[in-house]
Parts: C-alpha cells; structure tokens; sequence
C-alpha cells in the first residue's frame, strides 16, 4: 500500500444542509424527553462477552427501578439466548404494566417472523426494525440504488404490519431507523420514512416512531440538530411520528448531539447507561437525565442512588465506569487543587439547605445521587489551606485561626511534597499531633496549680527540662500573663482563639496561641484539653517548644 503525502486527505469533510432560518439555537429543554434504555441490545451487542440471561435480568430490574417505561431488551433473532430471554420476560410476567419492551431486528423477513415469536403473548412490545440508507452503505453492504434500499425498509415494513396484525393480543408498536442517518442524504431519509409511514399509517393516537441514529458521529452536533429540525419540518404527518434520536460518542460528542436535537425537535431518545455502546459507545442516558436534573427539571429517572445503578452495570457489563465519567465517577466531585477546595469549603459553610443549591465546582450536590461529602476533598501537592482545613473540621472538629491554617499548610505542603502522594485526614491530622501536640520538647508541661484572686492570677508549673524536673513561679493579670511572667524566656503573645470540640461531658477545648520569641518569626501552638485553662496552657507550650527549635534550627544553619 502507498502512503498519501497528506494522509488527513484520505478523508472527506462533512457537507451541511442549509437550513438558514433554523430555529434550534433559541429553544429551551423544559422537560424530559421519552427515554429507551438500549443497554440490553446496544449496550450489549458491543461487549467482550455479550449477558448471560441472569445478568439480562438483573440490568432489566435495574432499569426498571430507575425508572425506564421503554426497554430495548434484546435482537432475539439473533440468539438463542435473546429469544429465551424475551420469552422469559413475557411468561415470568417480568415486565410492569407500565414499562414496554423493545426489540430490535434487521430488515429480513426471516428474522422479522423469529422476532414475532419471541414476542407471542406480550401485552405490549416495540418492534424495531432497520436498514442503512447512507450511500456508502448502499453501496458497500447492500449494492442496491436509492430505490433498492427504499424496498428493503418498505418491503419489511410490510411484514411487520402483516405480522402484527395477525396477533391482536398485543399492543404493538413500531419503530424504524434509517441506520446511519447522519451520514444519509437528508431528503433520501425523509423519502424513506415517508415510504414507511404509508405502510404502517399511524395516527396521533398510535404514533410511529422514526429514529434518526447518529450511528457513526461524524459531524459536529449543531449538524445533527439541523438535521433533526429540517427532518421534522419535512416528514409526513408530524403529529403521528415520535422522532426519536439515537447518538453515538465516535467524536466525543454523543451527549451534545441528543441535547441539540431535543433542541431541535425530538420527542424521544435513545441510549445507555454510562455510555457503554458499540466503539465510543451511545449517548449516556445517566449523563443526559442528571444533566436536566441540574436545570432544576426533572428527568423522570431516579439516579439517587447512583453507585448501586453503577454497581449493577460494571457487574452486567464487565467495563469499569470511568472515574471521571460525569456524575458518576470516582473523581468528579473530588477537588485537590486549593483555589477549588477553598472555594467549596465556603460554599459549603454559606449553603442553606433550602436555598438554591450554590456551592462552587459542585455542579450537583452529591447527596442527591447518594454520595457523601467525604470523597468532596482530598489533599495533595496541589492543595491549600482551604482542603486542609476543610478535612479537620470535617473530620476532626477542629477550626484552625486563618493565621495558622496558612502556617500549617506550609507543614503539609512540605510533607506532600516529600511523599508525592495524597494524605488523607487522618494523616493530616497526625501530623498536626506530631508538628503541634506532641511538640514537648525541651519544656514539658507536667502539671499547675493555678490561684485567682480580685483578677490577678497566680500560676505554679512543674516543668520537666532535659530529664529534670524544675518547678516554675509567675503572676499576671489572668492566667496566660502569670504563665508568660513564669517562663525563662522572652516570649510575646501574638493571638489567642479557643472552640468546644463536640458536646455535652465529652466536650473539649481546643486552644490556639501565636507567640513571638525573642523578635522571631511568630509561630504557633495547639492544645487540646478537658479543662479550658490546661488547653491554653498546652497550646503556649506547643508554641513555645516549636520556636525554641526553629531558633536553634537558625543558630545551626547561621
Ligand atoms: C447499528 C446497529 O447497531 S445495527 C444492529 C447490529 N446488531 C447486530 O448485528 C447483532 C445481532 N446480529 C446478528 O447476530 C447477525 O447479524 C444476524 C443473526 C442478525 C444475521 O446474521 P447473518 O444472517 O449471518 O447475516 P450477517 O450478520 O452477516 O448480515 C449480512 C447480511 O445481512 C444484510 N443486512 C445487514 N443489515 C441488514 C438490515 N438491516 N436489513 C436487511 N438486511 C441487512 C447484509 O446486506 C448481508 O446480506 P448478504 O449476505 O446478502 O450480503
Ligand atoms: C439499530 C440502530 C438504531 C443503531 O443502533 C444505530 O444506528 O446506531
Ligand atoms: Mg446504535
């Protein structure tokens, strides 16, 4: 084989349709469109191993439970096991009076007719039948002209209609797709769905329905939602036709093109959960339910308990959803980066839980698909102080001051830095025990007898220094000047907070002292204690300790 010079060359863009006075753009989706799962047909003719019947049924309840009325449930022309699976269907009365079965079969009559059987006995079923019209396929598959390829579907119609008028029992509807119809010339594709029209003459009360499947996406979407409009402007009788869309991802783009063409016109769409689907997959109905849900409408799905509807789909289809599959995955509402955790962190504190939800980067709020806030922030290299605080207050109850969070992040960030990995909160917490609470060195604090009296306070410390005890005398007014008046160095106060960590007899303080030695950069203390002054007392300690050993830190490096 030769190579082009210019292999992009090898390909032919895509050609537009004129639609100048298109109307698409300005249109709002207010409400949720039909939805058909196709997750048993579609979804499960693109994988490795194809479902077993007890996989088949434990996606179908799952469907169910979420709330799908239109199933494509299988090709049961295609294998026995898709025809055992509908008749199981129908004679194990699976299926709720409100939710219709779809098949899918190709434009033969010998399988038309074995689809037929399958579904003897339904109360009510879809049948779905297709042929490609683009002219590459006419072409290459089928060697038939435009008139050729307007027989098959007109020719199979025919049966169809003649099959299910011979089983009255059922409520049957009918749907047909001019397989790759984005690629299809778009008045040759209205031809065709005219000619099946006149076949099955549907009525505004039993609509035919036309899907329009974007089988290979191979244009951007606003093409397709041109199409979708002049489509309907152009189809018979419009009132007795659901149009229905069925995209897939090939240039990333599934999601986009459903919307737009529900923009554009169409009542119906079609897809699967989690995108999985031949190649890039099909549009992910998830993805497009959630994506109105945030719009404030609601897309008559229930995705509220979403990682047990993903559980059911990684188990049937054996393909591990993405963790960054919108909604849905692992990471998406995970924030590591500072400038986003901060940002969260006050969303958070500022949300009203009756108000319009607001909370930055949060796009939805987690709970409403059955997701914790735990997974909301994780810290790493890329994190700032908002994260970090947010995790111990979350975790812990402990509100670091503004100053100290800024100090501790540093602490943290160093230490992110060092491993190249994430800390999680119990990490970060220990080591704001071993940076802070455990700082007790060279002065332990082993007890105090403090003495009040008229405001002026007298304090008595037992101190433990190198291995020796040493007893230490101070007086002020209140508590922290008698401590600061008792110790052998220079220290200044800086800044002081204190909280209640929990409640009732359980309750603890939490006691947070900048401090200033000797002229020294200010550092911090933490102590965390039953009684009030004993924290207080603490936290100066872990303050005073930790600049005694940057000072001696300085007198080295000097
Ligand atoms: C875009 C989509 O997802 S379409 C759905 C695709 N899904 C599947 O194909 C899954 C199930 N399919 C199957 O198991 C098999 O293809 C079967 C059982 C349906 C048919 O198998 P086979 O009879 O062996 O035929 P095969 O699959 O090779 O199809 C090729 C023949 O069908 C014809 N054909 C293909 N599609 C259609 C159609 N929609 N309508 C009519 N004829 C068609 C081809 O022109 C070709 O005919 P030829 O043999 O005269 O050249
Ligand atoms: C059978 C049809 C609707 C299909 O799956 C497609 O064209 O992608
Ligand atoms: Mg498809």
């Amino acid at each position: 084989m030769t190579m082009l010079k210019d292999p992009s060359k090898k390909y032919r863009p895509f050609t537009q349709i004129q639609i100048p006075d298109r109307t698409w753009p300005d249109q709002i989706i207010d409400k949720a469109p039909i939805w058909l799962s196709t997750d048993l047909r579609d979804g499960n003719q693109s994988l490795i191993e194809p479902m077993d019947a007890e996989k088949k049924m434990r996606f179908f309840k799952c469907l169910v439970a979420v709330g799908l009325k239109e199933i494509e449930v299988g090709f049961p022309s295609a294998s026995q096991t898709d025809f055992d699976f509908v008749r199981e269907l129908i004679e194990g009365g699976h299926i709720p009076d409100d939710v219709t079965i779809q098949v899918l079969t190709q434009a033969r009559d010998d399988l038309i007719e074995r689809t037929f059987e399958s579904l003897k006995g339904a109360k009510k079923a879809i049948v779905h039948y297709y042929n490609a019209c683009a002219p590459s396929f006419r072409k290459i598959v089928f060697n038939q002209d435009k008139t050729g390829v307007k027989a098959i579907a007109v020719a199979a119609g025919s049966t169809i209609k003649r099959l299910a008028d011979a089983a009255p029992e059922t409520q049957w509807g009918f749907e047909y797709s001019p397989e790759v119809f984005s690629s299809t010339e778009i008045d040759f594709a209205v031809e065709v769905c005219n000619a099946v029209i006149g076949v099955f003459q549907p009525t505004p009360a039993n609509k035919l329905i036309l899907n329009l499947p974007a089988t290979i996406e191979c244009a951007t979407p606003n093409n397709y939602a041109d199409q979708i409009e002049w489509f309907g402007r152009h189809v018979d009788r419009r009132d007795s036709v659901l149009i229905s869309v069925h995209t897939h991802n090939d240039r990333g783009t599934g999601v986009a093109a459903s919307e737009l063409a529900v923009m554009a016109g169409a009542d119906r769409v079609e897809g699967c959960l989690f995108g999985n689907g031949e190649r890039t997959g099909n549009v992910c109905l998830v993805t497009l339910a959630l994506n109105l849900y945030t719009q404030g409408i609601d897309p008559e799905l229930d995705f509220s308990d979403i990682d047990a509807v993903r559980k059911v789909v990684e188990d049937c289809n054996q393909i591990p959803v993405h963790p960054r599959h919108p909604y849905v995955g692992d990471l998406v509402h995970t924030a590591f980066s500072g400038s986003h955790q901060d940002a969260i962190r006050k969303g958070f504190a500022q949300q009203d839980p009756e108000a319009v939800w607001e909370v930055p980067y949060l796009p939805i709020d987690p709970a409403d698909i059955g997701r914790d806030y735990e997974a909301v922030i994780r810290v790493n290299s890329q994190s700032g102080k908002g994260g970090i605080t947010f995790l111990l207050e979350q975790e812990y109850g402990i509100n670091l001051p503004r100053r100290m969070q800024i100090e501790f992040s540093q602490v943290v960030q160093r230490e992110t830095d060092r491993l190249g990995l994430e800390m999680t909160a119990s990490q970060i917490h220990q080591l704001l025990e071993s940076e802070y609470l455990k700082a007790t060195s060279p002065y332990e604090l082993k007890g105090h007898r403090l003495q009040e009296e008229n405001g002026d306070s007298s304090v008595e410390l037992k101190v433990q220094v190198d291995g020796q005890e040493q007893r230490w005398n101070g007086s002020g007014k209140g508590p922290l000047e008698a401590l600061v008046s008792s110790l052998p160095l220079s220290v200044e106060i800086m800044d002081y907070h204190e909280h209640a960590i929990g409640a009732g007899a359980s309750a603890k303080a939490a006691s947070y002292i900048e401090i200033r030695l000797d002229g020294q950069r200010p550092l911090h203390g933490i102590g965390i204690d039953e009684n009030i002054t004993t924290a207080s007392f603490r936290a100066l300690f872990s303050a005073l300790n930790r600049a005694v050993k940057q000072a001696e830190l300085k007198t080295e490096a000097a």
